[in-house]
Parts: C-alpha cells; structure tokens; sequence
C-alpha cells in the first residue's frame, strides 16, 4: 500500500490524516526506541513481508489441528533460516518485536527462543554453553522449557520431579513419580523439541536441595523418535495460541550425565556434593528474563489492537449526535474516545516502563558477574509487578477495542480475537499475575518493616517518606499527580502493614494473617507498580527532547493515563487524602478534555505505531480504510460459501424438515 496514495485512501481517514500536528516519523523513532532501531525493524519487516512463504494457503481458522500447527512450524523454520542466513547477523532479543504479526497463534519455536536459549545464557556454565549454546542458536538442536507440571504451576518449591543423583555411574535418575508430576504445558513440548530444560527436584546424599534445571536429551537427533523412558505428547485444544504444540512429558528412571545439570550457579561435584549459589533463588533467572520481555510484547499487542479500533473508529458510521444530522464517525462519541484513546495512553506507559526495567535488569545482571546479588530482590519484585499489570492492561484494552468494534470486532477477520486471545495467557503463563503481586507485596512489607536500613533499592525508598503521607497537594501539574499516586500507595503499604501487625498481636501466626490480608496485599501491590509506571512515564516525557508537536501529544497522553487510572481507582486517592471529592470531579472534568484535544490526532498517533497491514492482519484496521470491502471478500473465503447448498443439508435439514409431511 503506498502510504503518499491518497486516492485509494477512505475520505475519512484522509481527513484525519490532514489534522495531525505533529511529525508522526520522530513518533515512530520514539516508539522504536531511536532512528536506527525504526531502519532495523523496517529493514527485518520488509524481509518478511515481501517473502511470499509467510503466506497462508487458506486462512488458518478453517485449518484442521494438524494443518495448523503444521503450517505454523513451516512458517517459523523459515523465519529462523531467514534471520541466520543475513549477513549483518541479528539479535532477535532486540528484534523480536519486528516479528510480531508475523506468526499468527503461537509458534512452535517462540519457547525455544525466548526460554530454553535463555535458559542456557543463563543457567549453563561455560563449557555447557560450548556443548549446547551454538547447536541451540543454529537450530541444530529444538528446545523448550519444562517447569510446569499437572499438579503445580505457580508454586516451584512444590514441583514432584525428581532428579536423583548417583555418584557410582556419575549420572542423574530423572523419574515422574505420580500422575500430577507430570510436566504439562511447555510450548514446543510435544512435537518438535528434540530437547528441553527441565526443572526438576534435585535430590544428592539423600537430601533435597530444591528445584535446579537440567538439559535433557528427548527424541533422537536422526529419527526425531522419543527416547526410552520418555513418554512425550500435545495436550489438546486451548483458547488461543493453537498453532503451537504445548505438550506433556513423564520421565520413567531416565538417566542423563552429570554434566547436563546446568551449573552456572549450583553444582553437583562428582562425588555427590552439593555446592551452593550465591543466592538461592538465581535458578529461577529464565523466568525473570521472560517477565521483563513480557512486558514489551504487550505493549506490542495493544499496539496492534488500537491501531485496528482507531482506524476503524474513524471509518465506522453509526447513529447521530445532532437529530436529523448524517451519522457521525464513531470516534466522535465521546464514550468511543473514552474506550479507544486511554488505551493509546496506555502503550507509551508500558514502552517506557518496559525500557526503564531493561535497563534495572542490565545493570542487576552486571552486578551479579561480580558476584553481587543485592538488588536481585528488587528486580524480582519490579518484574513481577511489571509483568502483571502489563499483561492485565494490555488483555483488558484489547478486550475494549475489539468491543469499541462492535460485531466486526468479534469477527476472527479484525484480527482483535486472536490479539485477545494471545495477550490473555500473558496474564497467566509466567507465573500467575495474583501470585506475582503477592510476591510483590511480600517485598514491599518487608521493605517499609526495614525502613532505615539502607538496601539500595530505589523504587520502595519513598515508603520511608512518612512525611508526604500528610501532605495532599492542591497543585495538578504530572509530577503533583504522580505525588498523588505515591502517597496513596504508601498509605495502602501503611494500612496492610498495619492489619496484619494488628492480627499477629491478636495471635494469628503471621502466614494466616497474611492470607487474611491479601485482597488488600494484592492492592498494595498493584498501587506501587501503578506508581512506577506513573513515574517513569512522567519523567520520560518531561525530559524527552522533542519537537513541540510531539511532546505535546505525549504530555498530553501521559496526563491522560495520570488522571484515567485516578478516576479508576479515586477511592484510594480519597482514602488517604490526596485527593479530594472537588479535586476528583475537576480531574473528571479535564480527562474530557483531554479525550477531545486527542481525538484529531488519534489516527495519526497509531500511524505512528507503524504497523504494515501485511502484519497487522486486519480487515478493520487496514491503513486504506477500506473495510467493507475487505469483510466482505474475507467472508467469502468460508469454505461454507463454496457451494450455494451444503452437504449437511441433505444429511441433517432435508430429514428434519421432511420429517413431519
Ligand atoms: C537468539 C537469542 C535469543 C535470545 C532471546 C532472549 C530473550 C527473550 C526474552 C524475552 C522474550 C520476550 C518476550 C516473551 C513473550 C512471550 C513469552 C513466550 C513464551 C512464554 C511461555 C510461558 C512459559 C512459562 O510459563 S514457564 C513457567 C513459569 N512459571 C512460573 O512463573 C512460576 C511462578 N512461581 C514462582 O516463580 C515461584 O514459585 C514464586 C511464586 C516466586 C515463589 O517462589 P518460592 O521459591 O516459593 O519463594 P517464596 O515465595 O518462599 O519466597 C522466598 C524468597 O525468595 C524471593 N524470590 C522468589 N523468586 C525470586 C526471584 N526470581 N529472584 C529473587 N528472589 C526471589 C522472594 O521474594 C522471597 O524473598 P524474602 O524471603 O521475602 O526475602
Ligand atoms: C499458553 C500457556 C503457555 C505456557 N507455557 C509454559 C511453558 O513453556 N513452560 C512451562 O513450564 N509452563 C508453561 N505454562 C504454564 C504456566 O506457567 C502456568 O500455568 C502458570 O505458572 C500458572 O500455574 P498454574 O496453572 O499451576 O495455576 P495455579 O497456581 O493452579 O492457579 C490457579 C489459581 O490459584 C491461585 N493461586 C495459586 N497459588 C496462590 C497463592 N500462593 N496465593 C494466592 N492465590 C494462589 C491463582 O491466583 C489462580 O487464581 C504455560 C501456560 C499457558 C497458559
């Protein structure tokens, strides 16, 4: 589509485009995180887009299982090809947002990408990563990452595999013991990973030392057959994300050498000694790598869910505002912008928030080369948090935009069912968000019980700022309203702390008051995440060096996002007197405001975002605007429509409907 062409272009969205005041390329540069980053991601884009392998023969939805997940692994195999075979070489960490829209539902290769070559980076010692780095990054080797078991998911220490050391042969016995042990999940498990990462309970001079992950051989390299003792298989239809083969795997008294424990941090000596790590909790590292990915991925997935529900917003007619008038575009409901405008907010929140955790995540892991695990708690906690509210954020402004699409929306066509379906696992994959928040509690009680001692952790010092707790601002600038966010996750950090002291004073042990309180807990946990976001969206659009145009659409955004997640949550505000009831209902007010001066730069703002059509898959949301016409041919492609009377009619209907003459 030649974007200059405005003759094939809808009239309305030409309108729209006319109105922009501001330069959409630096916006795009901002996004991508720099000039260079927007060539790069263009230059993979166009890779992709111009390859006529990524091709569906017929669209995937009347594909059977099978085809699916068949042409999902052809399509995939020939994205790794195609990244290994360019010369400038990649980083598909920095790339892999280029790839998004590409693979459809889920592809077979994502775990081995994102989890088990990870997984090896981070858990394998030097000579393992001789054995198994370069076979993995050159696809010789397919992994996966196998934690999850039928009985327990979210809860690591509980995991019923076990690894069983024998010093006579120097070998590990891996076995499933029950039913439950039973690894279930992992993506790519059950048909193609030739490999996998495996954790397991690792058990050495009759004691067990926890969960530790292992590398661990499944089918042969020649035959793809699975090996003896293993028993592997795909465990059946999901919501979303079917074109993957999530599998199952049972160990019956599997042997694998000593070595394949990975051994970066903890080992097993030859003899059967166990050597510590520095902090016992550096086995879960592939897991905080992941949750800190996770929260680009969704601002990616709301990316393309307000570009669709934007774009058709603008397009879409429907009633009137003015009797007797032409039906207006849609997106001049105020309850339309109200739906669709907060959620662009929302994507430039998670951007900067996942770029300001990347860089707290170098940092932590340069710091633990040098042996220095202090502010792994830290970036566990702020992981975590991040991780869940961008994952609820991002499913739930998907789910509003395919809803702003009313019954367009919910055809698979919009591409928003899928968006949908592939951001909510997000929500649970990864550790489940209620548990993580938990985790982040955790952390926050025990950092405001130590106040005063000095831990380097920057993102909780302000709970020591007991001052702030009585002093509610009467200014509104962003920075007053991000006070407004700290001092009321502060006063929910207080309250909690408060209760649950209360309760272990009455005689509760302190793991019962912790359940009792942990509807507050989780409040506490989401307050101070929604502070960081709040924060880091602040002071990354203040002191951005832009042109006029784009630093005010952006301050115009992040003020939006301040006051819409207010108002969402206006009782904690209250509660703790940061806000008051007037103050609340003049902030009500400008949010009105604010959804009329963005409303004209709506389009231009998810142009922006730079999605090409070929990748944003979408009948709604194509750049053209051109959207009736693209519904109508899409329906014709039912393989229902290939004939005027089906089958099924002589079979079913005609027997039914003959039945009473
Ligand atoms: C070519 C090169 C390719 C390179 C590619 C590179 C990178 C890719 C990167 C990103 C990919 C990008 C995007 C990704 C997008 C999509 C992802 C695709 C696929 C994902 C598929 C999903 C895979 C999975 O789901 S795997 C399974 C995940 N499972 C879980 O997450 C389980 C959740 N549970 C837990 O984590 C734990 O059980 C727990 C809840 C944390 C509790 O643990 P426990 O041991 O019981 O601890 P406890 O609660 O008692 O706390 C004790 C103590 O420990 C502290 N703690 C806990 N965890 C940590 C940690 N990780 N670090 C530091 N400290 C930790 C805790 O706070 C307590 O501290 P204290 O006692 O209070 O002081
Ligand atoms: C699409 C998808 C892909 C996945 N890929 C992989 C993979 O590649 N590898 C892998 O190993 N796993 C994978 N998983 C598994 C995933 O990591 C787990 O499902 C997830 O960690 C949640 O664990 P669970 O299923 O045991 O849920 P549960 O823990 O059983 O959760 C059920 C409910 O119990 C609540 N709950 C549990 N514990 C607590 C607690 N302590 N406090 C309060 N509430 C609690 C939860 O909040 C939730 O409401 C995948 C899952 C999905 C959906």
């Amino acid at each position: 589509m030649d974007k200059n062409n405005e003759r094939e272009c809808n009239e309305d969205l030409i309108r729209e485009r006319r109105k922009c005041n501001f330069n959409i390329e630096e916006l795009t540069n901002i996004v991508d995180g720099g000039k260079a980053r927007t060539a790069r991601r263009r230059e993979i884009q166009r890779l992709l887009i111009n390859d006529p392998e990524f091709l569906d023969e017929i669209p995937q939805d009347y594909m059977s299982h099978e085809d699916r997940y068949s042409n999902e692994l052809r399509k995939s195999a020939h994205l790794m090809q195609k990244l290994a075979d360019q010369e400038s070489g990649h980083d598909i960490h920095q790339d892999i947002g280029a790839l998004t829209g590409i693979l459809k539902d889920g592809n077979p290769l994502m775990v081995h990408l994102s989890m088990f070559i990870p997984a090896i980076l981070g858990q394998a010692n030097s000579e393992q990563q001789e054995k198994w780095l370069g076979r993995s990054l050159r696809n010789e080797i397919i992994g996966t990452y196998a934690q999850t078991e039928l009985g327990h998911g979210t809860f690591v220490r509980g995991l019923e595999t076990r690894a069983t050391y024998d010093p006579t042969v120097e070998e590990f016995v891996l076995h499933t013991p029950t039913i439950t042990a039973t690894k279930w999940w992992p993506g790519g498990l059950g048909k193609t990973c030739n490999y996998c990462v495996v954790m397991a309970q690792l058990y050495t001079q009759g004691r067990c030392y926890g969960p530790h992950p292992f590398i661990v051989q499944l089918r042969d390299e020649e035959t793809h057959r699975s090996l003896p003792g293993i028993t592997l298989g795909e465990i059946g239809p999901r919501l979303g994300l079917n074109s993957n083969d999530n599998g199952f795997l049972k160990f019956e008294n599997h042997r694998i050498p000593r070595t394949n424990m990975l051994m970066k941090h903890s080992q097993v000596l030859k003899d059967g000694t166990y050597v510590k790590p520095l902090h016992n909790k550096l086995s879960y590292g592939t897991m905080m790598l992941v949750r800190v990915g996770i929260v680009g991925a969704c601002s990616r997935s709301l990316q393309y869910a307000v570009t669709i529900a934007t774009r058709y917003s603008a397009v879409r007619h429907q009633s009137e505002i003015v009797p007797g008038q032409p039906e207006p575009q849609i997106l001049d409901y105020q309850t339309q912008q109200y739906k669709v405008i907060p959620q662009i907010a929302s994507v430039f929140a998670l951007i900067f928030s996942a770029r300001s955790l990347s860089k707290i995540q170098s940092s932590v892991t340069a710091k633990l080369k040098d042996g220095n695990t202090d502010l792994l708690p830290e970036l566990h906690s702020l992981s975590s948090g991040l991780k869940a509210l961008s994952s609820s954020d991002a499913s739930w402004g998907v789910e509003v935009c395919r809803l702003a699409c009313g019954g367009h929306g919910y055809l698979a066509s919009s591409n928003l069912p899928r968006t949908y379906t592939g951001t909510t696992c997000a929500i649970t994959y990864e550790g489940e968000n209620t548990v993580l928040l938990l985790q982040v509690a955790r952390y926050l009680i025990k950092s405001y019980r130590s106040i005063g001692k000095e831990t380097g952790a920057s993102s909780v010092s302000y709970l020591a700022d007991q001052t702030s707790l009585a002093s509610s601002s009467s200014s509104f600038s962003n920075k007053a309203l991000v006070q407004a966010f700290k001092l009321s996750a502060l006063s929910l950090v207080a309250e909690a702390e408060a209760r649950l002291q209360k309760l272990c004073d009455m005689g509760q042990e302190f793991y019962h008051a912790w359940n009792y309180c942990s509807v507050l807990l989780l409040k506490c946990a989401e307050a101070h995440t929604r502070y960081y976001i709040c924060e880091k969206y602040e002071q990354t659009v203040d002191s951005l060096k832009a042109s006029e145009g784009v630093k005010n659409v952006l301050q115009s955004l992040c003020r939006l996002y301040l006051i819409y997640h207010i108002t969402l949550t206006h009782g904690d505000f209250l509660k703790c007197g940061a806000l008051t009831p007037r103050n609340i209902a003049v902030l009500e007010g400008e949010m009105c405001d604010l959804l009329a001066v963005l409303r004209p730069q709506a389009v231009s703002i998810v142009d922006a975002f730079d999605i090409p059509d070929e990748l944003l898959g979408s009948t709604l949301g194509c750049w053209d605007g051109n959207v009736y016409q693209r519904l109508y041919d899409e329906a014709l492609k039912s393989p229902l429509n290939k004939t005027d009377v089906p089958d099924a009619y002589y079979k079913y209907l005609l027997p039914l409907m003959k039945s009473s003459l």
